[in-house]
């Protein structure tokens, strides 16, 4: 029996990338390395997005959240064609609203296919061609499997699920811990503390994720743990910088400049922790996060708030 693999697709397709920034340039590169059409659309480009939508096969949003409500409205606004998937690949939450950026294409978008794309996606390792594994996850198997197809190749092994929220929420979820994880390292806190702070972290995703109706089993897979212990132990990942950087005693201000790209767990944390009080959900790392995001306390306030909390079974 051959065993070997077929991808890409047969039939090439036409994907239209809406954000030309370092994630949106490196999925254009890994379908294009699979022989399929790509589109860029950013502010400062010269395309129109009308012509990137209209010829579309497949709307790839990797727009960083502040983006997303605006740049749906104007997609909406020009009417992409009717067998046009939608695949974000943003992660993040909308302050207005608390959504995720695919509950919003999918209000939008009511009556079409929303996939989601997320794993433990480094953007530097993928472009140097080092392997990676992600996740396309939508309620419409159809349109997950054909996005699957587009992306896989030898050096991106890409999986479906049915479960979007608890997808998208992985990976949302995870910035938070990864500026957590930052300001562990920042402090050389040891192994054992950032064992302890990933895995309690994990437990504070899950207890979130759950509640807003994400499945447990699918934080246990790659865009939850996976994407966790990928963010949470790398100098690459921006997040993590940003609590790193907070440790040297660095602030905001001077720290988000100088980031390449967006740190998207700064505008989480507010925005989880305006949804968890409204909820009244205990999200203890969360919530240190966000007081010292505020400038409220120091990085070492916020390590000693967690130590002391009540005592309790695990
Ligand atoms: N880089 C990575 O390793 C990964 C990133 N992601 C996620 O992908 C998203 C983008 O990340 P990344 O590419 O790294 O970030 P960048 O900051 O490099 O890119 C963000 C993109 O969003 C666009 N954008 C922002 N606001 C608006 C707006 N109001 N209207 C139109 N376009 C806007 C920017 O346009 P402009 O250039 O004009 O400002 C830019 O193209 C984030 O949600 C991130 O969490 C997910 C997996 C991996
Ligand atoms: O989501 C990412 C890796 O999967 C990228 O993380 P950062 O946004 O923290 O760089």
């Amino acid at each position: 029996m051959d065993n070997t693999p077929t991808f890409p697709p047969t039939k090439p397709q036409t994907l239209g990338i809406l954000g030309a920034g370092v994630w949106g340039r490196t999925l254009g590169q890994l379908v294009s390395q699979n022989g399929h059409r790509v589109e860029y659309w950013s502010r400062r480009g010269d395309r129109s997005l009308e012509e990137v939508v209209t010829g579309a096969d497949i709307l790839l949003s990797a727009v960083s959240m502040k983006g997303v409500a605006p740049v749906l409205s104007q997609v909406k606004a020009i009417g992409p064609g009717a067998d046009t998937i939608i695949v974000t690949a943003t992660k993040g939450l909308d302050p207005q609203t608390t959504c995720t950026a695919a509950q919003l294409w999918q209000r939008a978008f009511s009556d079409r296919p929303v996939v989601v794309l997320a794993g433990p996606n480094l953007s530097k390792e993928i472009q140097q061609g080092l392997p990676a594994a992600t996740v396309v996850a939508s309620h419409d198997e159809i349109a997950a499997t054909l996005v699957q197809e587009v992306f896989s190749s030898s050096n991106f092994r890409v999986y479906t699920n049915p479960d979007p929220l608890g997808v998208e929420l992985g990976g949302t979820l995870k910035n938070v811990m990864a500026i957590a994880s930052g300001v562990c390292d920042g402090l050389q806190l040891g192994t054992n503390a950032k064992a302890a702070l990933l895995t309690r972290g994990l437990t504070e995703i899950i207890r979130i994720g759950t509640h807003w109706g994400a499945q447990m089993e699918t934080f246990y897979g790659l865009s939850g743990l996976g994407d966790l212990l990928a963010t949470c132990n790398s100098p690459l990942s921006r997040n993590y910088q940003v609590g790193y950087q907070l440790a040297q005693g660095k602030t905001l201000a001077e720290i988000l400049p100088n980031l390449e790209g967006t740190a998207e767990g700064v505008n989480t944390t507010q925005v989880l922790i305006q949804r968890a009080k409204t909820l009244e959900i205990s999200v203890p790392i969360s919530y240190q996060v966000h007081q010292l995001l505020e400038g409220q306390i120091t990085p070492k306030d916020a390590v000693e708030a967690l130590m002391l909390r009540d005592i309790k079974p695990e």
